[in-house]
């Protein structure tokens, strides 16, 4: 049976619960300021009461990585429990690992977080072009064969992002050619030509990069791909900073937020209200 791309299925998720994720970032903070332990115990029950939270009630979750690496074995063994917790709860798993190296060894990250089988390949994975968009082929390619995404970094929520990403290319000619972030685009578009309602190959777009798409010529309408923002609440960003971000290609926004939710917490209603709050922010900002 061919499987649904995972564009199709965001778009579904997206139409029923409105264009939010909840990040899954249990800074050390975090679980202090929740009462738990800053081991893998704690972890757990921080990232298992997000689940409960809002599994089934927001389009997607994104566990950040690096928080649960920092617990070694036991913390990779929670992000398992997350993945595994997500297809359960029919709720979309973006695993945030930025992962980026030469073509050879992406083909192994791709394997782990994009085969059929493994316990941390979630719905889609983020990944880091910056080696080349080309370095990223195999794991394009696991991706779009088993039904999941990625989510290329494009122009990302930081400041110290512009050198790379506003940096401009030499055409043949010897010429100025386009920004690197337009380049990063073009290569999503073309991965996403003919996809409807819209391809699986998604860019990051930090929320809070004002008008860099318009200075760095990059294209988000022809993307037609998913857009993943993140920066909203704890980084500033909000619905002024949405609009102005997106215009016209807002309507593939999935808006993303992690402590902006997560400071509701450890109390699950106040934590599902949090979700439902932003997530009704992003919808009325992006609409
Ligand atoms: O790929 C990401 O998710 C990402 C890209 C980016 O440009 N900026 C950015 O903040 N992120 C991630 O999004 C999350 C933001 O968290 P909050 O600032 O707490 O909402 C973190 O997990 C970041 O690693």
């Amino acid at each position: 049976m061919a499987v649904t791309p995972f564009g199709t299925r965001l778009a579904t998720a997206m139409a029923a619960h409105g264009p939010l994720c909840v990040g899954i970032d249990p800074h050390a903070s975090l679980l202090d300021a929740w009462g738990l332990s800053d081991d893998a115990e704690g972890l757990r029950r921080f990232s298992l009461t997000v689940m409960e939270a809002v599994a089934g009630r927001v389009a997607a979750v994104k566990p950040q990585a690096a928080f649960f690496e920092r617990h070694g074995s036991r913390g990779v063994a929670v992000l398992e429990e997350i993945v595994a917790a997500g297809r359960e709860t029919g709720t979309l798993v973006i695993v945030d690992a930025k992962r980026g190296d030469i073509g050879s060894t992406m083909g192994a990250y791709a394997e782990a977080f994009l085969r059929d089988g493994s316990s941390l390949a979630g719905d889609a994975l983020t990944v880091s072009p910056y080696l080349g968009f080309g370095s990223l082929t195999p794991a394009v390619d696991l991706a779009l064969s088993s039904g999941r995404g990625l989510f290329v970094l494009c122009l990302t929520s930081n400041t110290e992002g512009h050198e790379v990403q506003h940096a401009r290319t030499t055409r043949g000619d010897g010429g100025t050619g386009a920004s690197v972030a337009a380049v990063m685009a073009a290569h999503a578009a073309a991965l996403n030509a003919d996809a409807t309602p819209m391809g699986s190959i998604g860019l990051v777009v930090g929320a809070t990069v004002g008008d860099a798409a318009g200075r760095t010529g990059t294209d988000l309408t022809a993307v037609n791909g998913p857009l993943l923002a993140p920066g909203v609440g704890a980084q500033g960003a909000g619905a002024d900073e949405l609009r102005e971000v997106f215009g016209a290609a807002r309507g593939q926004v999935l808006a993303s937020s992690s402590r902006g939710v997560l400071r509701a917490g450890p109390d699950v209603a106040a934590l599902r209200a949090a979700a439902g709050a932003a997530a009704h922010e992003a919808a009325a900002a992006l609409s």
